[in-house]
């Protein structure tokens, strides 16, 4: 099975483009105001429109969203697929899938083993899960905070629950975690960048070249 890789919080035509050249499958955008990667919806537009050509697939990042402003954003950006990256509940993973009949891949903060039951409620709802480190006490942002979580707790995972392995992934740790979790899919922001919300192209190459050397070392995927 492929490796699915997103590169998340991209703002800028050059990050799409070092995405796309080093082969990211999935490119994120990110709708909130507080974030260094906030892009508004015209510019998002435009940059799905270059990843889609490049056949990556995009995500659109929201945290607790109002239906008017994921309906704005589905209507210009097209996304292929909505990240809910806050505290929606089942009921609303379930309605704004359905009201935007687009897969929904939902955002769980892990910093413990207990964390993982958090998926219960969402089985048979989200699409996917992302599963983010718990973001340090004091900040404003739900994810893109460069922290990792204990990798091993996902051995007790059920192998049946499709998953993005993200939080303070970097071209330096991405192997390693890759060999530790096995995980199908991995997301990753402030790892490459160079300052907060400023993505860095070169390191946007480095970690998806070491991802991919680490997923051929690993052996095939089933
Ligand atoms: O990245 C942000 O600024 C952000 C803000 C609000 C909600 C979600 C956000 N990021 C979502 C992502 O998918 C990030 O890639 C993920 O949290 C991992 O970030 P990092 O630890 O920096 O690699």
């Amino acid at each position: 099975m492929t490796l699915d890789i997103k590169i998340c919080g991209l703002k800028t035509p050059e990050a799409i483009d070092a995405a796309l050249d080093g082969g990211a499958t999935h490119v994120g955008f990110i709708f909130f105001l507080k974030s260094p990667r906030n892009v508004d919806v015209e510019t998002a537009a435009a940059l799905a429109r270059r990843a889609r050509a490049g056949g990556a697939k995009t995500v659109a990042v929201t945290v607790d969203a109002d239906d008017a402003f994921i309906e704005s954003i589905v209507t210009l950006a097209k996304p292929d697929m909505l990240q809910l990256h806050g505290g929606e509940s089942r009921d609303r993973v379930r309605e704004i899938r359905e009201r935007h009949g687009l897969p929904v891949m939902k955002a769980l903060a892990i910093r413990e083993a207990a964390d993982l039951a958090k998926c219960v409620p969402y089985l048979g709802v989200a699409d996917r899960f992302l599963f983010d480190a718990r973001p340090p006490d004091g900040s404003d942002l739900p994810g893109g905070n460069g922290v990792s979580f204990d990798w091993q707790l996902l051995a007790t995972l059920d192998d049946g629950i499709d998953y993005m392995l993200s939080g303070g992934l970097d071209p330096e740790n991405v192997a390693e975690a890759l060999a530790v979790t096995g995980a199908r899919g991995l997301d990753v922001s402030s790892g490459v960048e160079s300052a907060p919300g400023v993505k860095d192209i070169n390191r946007i190459a480095a970690f998806l070249k070491a991802a991919r050397a680490a997923d051929a070392r690993n052996g095939s995927r089933t």
